[in-house]
């Protein structure tokens, strides 16, 4: 039997008298595609944070590649092989695109300081290597002919990909995406879509946090709903699209 990548053990956040999530339990197998879904204010920040241990757990746990990372720093996580990408983008103004991933995959430098500044032979093939995989990586998200571009160069919606590149770079095992479709026009979100599946299909798994249904229902294979903090469905899109409880709650005549 496949051993969950990511199991979340009644999970409990509580910001003082705001129980942002409650009781939750999810698990995320390797290479596939779970969206998280729900009203505004029914906790999908506050999980992703629980995740990526930007947030701390009132009580419950949290279990990665079979180690409890419950106490995890996020710096630890990011070794283990947790990524994530934000709702709002950051980036750095005068560095190209290119540059952007290349201090990402720093993360995964084997090299110290001492032999990158004495320029030894093994730091300057690091180096290389890790140039290359910046740019195999532009490539898998469509940027390649935008590496030498500043961020502030590129649309909206390159800059969401160019947050998944940079998360790509530490080399993840699941990858969080919240909300990588913002502001994005329908062509750019079938793009998306079709990053998303490239991404599964390299055995990455990937939560996403997104309200456009369409992109939810048509990239993931199973969709997890909260409501008010609660998980109160987890199955495949056809069967969450068809659920009463879920239609209530947040889809309503929207799919
Ligand atoms: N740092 C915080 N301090 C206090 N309350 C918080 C904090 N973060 C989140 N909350 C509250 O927890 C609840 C869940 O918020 P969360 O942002 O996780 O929801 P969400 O589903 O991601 O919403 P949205 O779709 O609007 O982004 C909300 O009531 C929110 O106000």
């Amino acid at each position: 039997m496949v051993k969950p990548l990511l199991a979340l053990r009644s999970l409990d956040k509580r910001f003082g008298g705001v129980h942002a999530v409650k009781a939750l339990s999810l698990d995320i197998y390797p290479g596939e595609v779970v969206g998280l879904i729900g009203p505004n204010g029914s906790g999908k920040s506050t999980t992703v944070n629980l995740i990526s241990g930007a947030t701390s757990p009132t009580s419950g746990s949290l279990i990665f590649n079979d180690h409890d990372i419950t106490a995890t720093s996020i710096v630890g996580r990011v070794a283990a092989g947790l990524a994530r990408t934000f709702q709002t983008t950051t980036l750095f103004g005068e560095f190209s695109l290119l540059d952007h991933v290349a201090l990402a995959c720093h993360s995964r430098y084997a090299q110290t300081s001492w032999a990158d500044a004495l320029r030894r032979p093994a730091a300057k093939a690091e180096f290389a290597k890790q140039m290359a995989k910046a740019e195999s990586i532009l490539d898998r998200v469509g940027l390649a002919e935008s590496a030498q571009l500043t961020g502030s160069e590129v649309s909206s919606a390159q800059q969401r990909l160019l947050m998944i590149a940079t998360a790509l770079a530490t080399e993840p095992k699941l990858l969080l995406l919240d909300e990588p479709a913002a502001g994005m026009v329908a062509k750019e979100r079938a793009e998306l879509s079709g990053i998303i599946r490239g991404i599964c299909g390299q055995g990455i798994a990937v939560m996403v946090i997104e309200h456009h249904m369409a992109l939810i229902m048509e990239v993931c294979e199973r969709i997890a709903v909260l409501n008010f903090g609660q998980k109160i469905a987890d199955d495949l899109p056809e069967l969450i699209r068809a659920d009463p409880a879920v239609i209530e709650a947040y889809l309503g005549a929207s799919v």
